[in-house]
């Protein structure tokens, strides 16, 4: 029951028909029983073929089962959020809290500056009163460039933001607006339109310039005090800090209005010290913004995902400041959406199911994940403090005086020194304030660090998306992301916030078990290996490893997997995904598992030993004319890789496959009655089959394509000889 006076500012609701689904799943789960039971009963008896690899399959299918219970968390009570804008706008009107906005950004090679800065400027042009939005850029370059492109923009925004306001604008990147209105206005007419398009040309042309050439102009530089911190810098990874307030509390647009503080951050860098990738950049905005703005709820954006809803801060806002819950919460996380996704999404990089079932599955039972970016925080529960009833923030008023008693030079100053790299030193700082340094990714375990405190999250996915980014556009880089992912998520496995131990008795169960499901990522590779390399090898020495057509234990298996993957297949057109990219999706399920989670299981059974050592692997935001067409075509894109076992791994295992296949439709060529044998091998057969005909697009690589997005021939003679090895060992073991 609501006691409070006021009507609630946000409103949960849970899914409608779940008992059906629920009754769907415990056929499932009969199902999988079944199998279990199969394997069970006819384990081989002594000197009769294949007993332990039997008990491989069964171990592998104990994991399937297993896994498929553990994914049911994010299905089995699934909630959906609203909010309320107008009622927050009538009690609270321009009485908000203080917003502070995190970018961050690390490489102006990979990372445009002209990306970097329609980010920010979609941020600063939020429906919101610029003077409680504070924009920090952080950039892990050290660039002058980067500097040079953000100076630009704090003047760009002086023009941009008026106009955004006064036209109602959205988006609110000023690239992506301009394609949104290209075919539907003509410029000529419209000139207000034509005025900042060209205003935001110019800008474009000298910034391009610029990055092109290398290095800035001396008439450039004399243009702005802020270069002069380049005169000491040595190298990325070698620099002192360089901050600089591009846009204090006093500075207005054309209108007269005021603008949103601005400020350029590279904390420093010192080649003896750790700098915690992208979880230092952040702790250390959270250090020197707490000294300039200290706004009391944190927004985290990537460099690429601009806002793409002007209105994303007052619905989160909803969910803080509700009277009832909003004190539980701790940060308010909206799904990931990619603007370069194409139709079938070859990469399975939209992770659309996730978005649109397993993360609403997590908030019904306390909360998604933070994924690290799209993710407001209150600066509090960030930085550590425990969950208590008396959390309620006095919110009206805000803390906004600091910054307009100080100058902007005296903030400098006295801000400098909290970005320093001994700063933390002997500190609680990434251990237990901030976000937690030593896992490559740094935001899950924050996330799960601030729950177990006692905190709640919300996911809020909104019809129009708020933020919007770039995915990989390559096979290298989507495995390297997956990666980097799931290496870091194992190691939260392992590692004393472990949601199977750690968590048990402050999260919900459910939410134990949904992130278990990611941060068993990994160790999925060795019965998903398994699965797709030993029943092909069986087959080719006639060793059956699943029960005939005619045995009614045939049965269980073809409802698990056919009631499964036909459930998979209407979640994800449900999702909004087609037909051919769930098939494209599964393609990219068996080789993350097959490469990805392979290479980052092995490095973190060798960094747990201490043999290797946590690095961030940046996701390139841009790639080349011909890559990018042939995404656009949906043309798997698999070099440069020679240098990466992950293309050998995948390679010799769908050759394998095909070897195995082939060798099967020989031996029924040439003698006809193995026929019979091998129809009592049904189930073998098709597995083998499916496995040949989803690598299609790999065996085109390796063998048919001339473009530079083949397979590298070296890859090619490698995986030949690996699965030609593997099948000759195995017949002579067996
Ligand atoms: O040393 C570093 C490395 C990265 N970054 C920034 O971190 C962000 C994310 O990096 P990206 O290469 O785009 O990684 P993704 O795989 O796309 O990132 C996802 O996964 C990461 C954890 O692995 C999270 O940190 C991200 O927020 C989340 O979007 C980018 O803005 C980078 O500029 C830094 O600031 N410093
Ligand atoms: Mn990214």
């Amino acid at each position: 029951m609501r006691n409070s006076k006021y009507a609630p500012l946000f409103e949960t609701k849970r899914a409608k028909g779940i008992a059906i689904y629920r009754l769907f799943a415990v056929s499932i789960f009969i199902g999988i029983c079944s199998i279990w039971a199969y394997r069970l009963s006819h384990i081989p008896r002594k000197g009769e073929d294949g007993k332990w690899i039997w008990i491989g399959l069964f171990a592998s299918e104990l994991w399937f089962g297993f896994s498929w219970i553990l994914s049911e968390a994010h299905r089995w009570n699934p909630s959906y959020r609203c909010t309320f804008k107008d009622r927050l706008s009538k009690r609270y009107g321009n009485d908000l809290p203080d917003v502070d906005i995190f970018v961050c950004t690390a490489d102006p090679a990979i990372e445009p500056p002209m990306m970097v800065i329609n980010t920010v400027l979609s941020v600063m042009a939020y429906d919101y009163p610029p003077e409680k939005l504070s924009v920090y850029l952080s950039d892990d370059a050290g660039s002058d460039i980067t500097f040079y492109a953000l100076l630009e923009a704090s003047q760009f925004a002086k023009h941009w933001i008026p106009y955004c306001k006064d036209f109602n604008v959205e988006p609110r990147s000023p690239a992506a607006y301009f394609i949104s209105v290209s075919d539907t206005h003509d410029t000529k007419q419209d000139k207000p339109l034509a005025t900042i398009k060209k205003l935001y040309e110019d800008m474009e042309n000298r910034i391009e310039s610029a990055a092109k050439l290398g290095r800035l102009s001396k008439e450039i530089c004399s243009k702005h005090r802020g270069f002069s911190q380049w005169n000491l810098y040595a190298s990325r990874r070698d620099h002192h800090t360089i901050l600089q307030i591009l846009i204090d509390g006093n500075a207005t647009d054309i209108k007269g209005s005021a603008l949103p503080t601005l400020v350029y951050l590279a904390r420093e860098k010192r080649p003896q010290h750790p700098h915690n990738f992208k979880a230092g950049a952040v702790n250390a905005l959270i250090r020197v913004s707490s000294n300039i703005s200290n706004g009391q709820i944190i927004l985290n954006v990537d460099c690429d995902m601009y806002s793409n809803n002007s209105h994303a801060v007052l619905d989160a806002l909803c969910f803080f400041l509700d009277e009832e819950k909003g004190h539980e919460i701790a940060f308010v996380q909206f799904p990931q959406i990619f603007e370069n996704i194409t139709k079938n999404d070859i990469y399975g990089n939209s992770l659309i199911v996730g978005r649109e079932v397993e993360f609403h599955g997590l908030d019904g039972y306390g909360g998604p994940l933070y994924i690290g970016t799209g993710c407001f925080h209150r600066r509090d529960a960030l930085c550590g403090k425990k969950f208590s009833e008396e959390c309620k923030i006095q919110w009206k008023g805000g803390n906004n005086t600091m910054r307009r008693e100080e100058s902007a030079h005296e903030l400098e100053e006295t801000s400098r020194f909290l970005a320093s790299c001994t700063y933390e030193e002997n500190t609680q700082r990434g251990k237990e304030i901030g976000l937690k340094y030593g896992c490559p990714v740094e935001d899950v375990i924050t996330g799960l660090s601030i729950q177990c405190q006692g905190w709640k999250s919300v996911y809020f996915n909104p019809p129009r998306s708020a933020f919007i980014g770039v995915a990989p556009t390559t096979l290298p880089q989507t495995l390297e992301q997956h990666k980097r992912w799931s290496e870091g998520d194992f190691q939260i496995f392992l590692s004393k916030y472990g949601p199977a131990w750690f968590a048990h008795g402050k999260i919900s169960l459910g939410l134990q078990m949904g992130y278990c499901c990611y941060c068993l990522w990994a160790p999925n590779c060795l019965p998903t290996l398994y699965y797709s390399v030993v029943p092909s090898l069986c087959l080719l020495r006639g060793i059956s490893l699943f029960p005939q057509c005619s045995t009614p234990w045939f049965i269980p298996y073809v409802y698990v997997i056919v009631s499964k993957y036909a459930y998979s297949l209407i979640e994800f057109l449900w999702s909004g995904g087609t037909i051919l990219g769930w098939w494209n999706n599964q393609r990219m399920w068996l080789y993350r598992r097959t490469s990805s989670y392979v290479l980052g299981f092995t490095d973190t059974i060798l960094k747990s030993l201490g043999f290797s050592d946590t690095a961030f692997v940046i996701t390139a935001k841009v790639a080349d004319e011909d890559v990018l067409e042939r995404y656009q075509r949906e043309i798997m894109e698999f070099g440069p890789s020679s240098s990466s076992p992950m293309f050998t791994l995948l390679a010799t295992i769908a050759l394998l496959n095909l070897f195995s296949l082939l060798g099967v439709v020989q031996k029924l060529a040439l003698n006809k009655d193995s026929i019979s044998q091998y129809q009592a091998m049904a189930l073998q057969i098709l597995l083998c089959s499916l496995l040949v005909l989803i690598n299609l697009p790999l065996y085109q690589g390796l063998f048919l394509r001339k473009d530079k997005g083949k397979i590298p021939s070296s890859v090619a003679v490698k995986s030949v000889v690996l699965a030609l090895s593997a099948i000759t060992c195995f017949t002579f073991m067996y």
